[in-house]
């Protein structure tokens, strides 16, 4: 596995790893199957220096479910270790799902590029703060994001640790494979994720933020290259840890993939400058 965007914190996107890793045990498994879960740890951060090697272990070739455990491996070590199983399609009268949030459409919102380029542009707007939305841009991410409720930069106002989003891999990747909607939908999962445990703490900011571990949950077809409401809450934190639940929605509100992830966090009270 190659890389593509290496985050500031100089470690490999867990995204990433965890996607390439669907990618491995999906090229071990026959094309009648379909990914239905994952469940991962991160061991050890990803170097960013070096590729990554994924090997598989074919663990059970069953009649309806197939498993597979995936190792990533870099410097002889492994960073993520990963179970990911697969199902031939098996229809059932047994289906539901919870209701998608009711939420303005994805064209109705601004991206966060564009959120930023209009904090960019107020003439009062501080050089410090000016500094951090530069950097913020340059930040090239392959993921488009359209928050729903956009934050507003530098406020330290608390909020429920619940953020909803449209999200959608950049460019395109056409009906392909579900396979292949699938790793990329693993992608995303874990970007901005983990920050839906930080939202009640505006004073404190995290020195050093990871995931622990992530599991997914694919319920049906859907394209990671077309918009999907990410519904992220985070029903605790503690220990130094945060806990963070999504939901991946198709526009249409069929629930196209479960998330669930735990990560470390130690922050530290935000420095205001004196008012004296
Ligand atoms: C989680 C760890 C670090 C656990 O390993 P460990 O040996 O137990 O390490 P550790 O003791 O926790 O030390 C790590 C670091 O935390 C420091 N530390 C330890 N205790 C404290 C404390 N009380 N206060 C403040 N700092 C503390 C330690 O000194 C270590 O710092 P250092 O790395 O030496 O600078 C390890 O397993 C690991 O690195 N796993 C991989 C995690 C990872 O890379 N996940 C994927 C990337 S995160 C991501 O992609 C999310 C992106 C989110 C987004 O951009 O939206």
């Amino acid at each position: 596995g190659t890389h593509h965007w290496i985050p500031r914190s100089q470690r490999l996107f867990g995204g990433q790893i965890i996607g390439q890793a669907l990618v491995a045990a999906a090229k071990s498994v026959s094309d009648n199957l379909y990914a239905h879960s994952l469940h991962c740890y991160f061991v050890r951060a990803g170097d960013p220096k070096v590729p990554v090697l994924y090997q598989v272990d074919r663990i059970r070739d069953g009649r309806s479910f197939t498993v597979r455990s995936v190792r990533a491996i870099q410097h002889g070590q492994p960073i993520l270790i990963c179970q990911a199983s697969f199902q031939m399609l098996q229809p059932s009268p047994l289906q539901h799902q919870f209701t998608m949030p009711v939420v303005p459409p994805p064209e109705d919102l601004l991206t966060v590029e564009e959120l930023i380029r209009l904090y960019l542009s107020k003439p009062d707007l501080a050089e410090k703060y000016k500094l951090g939305l530069n950097k913020l841009l340059a930040n090239e991410v392959p993921i488009e994001i359209k928050p729903v409720n956009p934050p507003v930069f530098y406020k330290l106002t608390a909020s429920e640790p619940k953020n909803l989003f449209w999200v959608r891999a950049r460019g395109y990747i056409g009906e392909g494979n579900m396979k292949l909607h699938c790793c990329v939908a693993a992608y995303v999962s874990d970007f901005a994720f983990l920050g839906t445990a930080l939202l009640p703490y505006p004073g404190y900011r995290a020195q050093f933020a990871a995931s622990l571990d992530h599991a997914m949950w694919f319920h049906s077809t859907f394209r990671s290259d077309e918009w999907m409401l990410y519904e992220c809450e985070s029903p605790w934190a503690g220990g130094s840890r945060g806990l963070v639940q999504g939901r991946l929605w198709r526009r249409d509100g069929v629930l196209a993939a479960s998330c669930s992830q735990e990560g470390v966090l130690r922050v530290k009270p935000v420095t205001r400058p004196s008012k004296l």
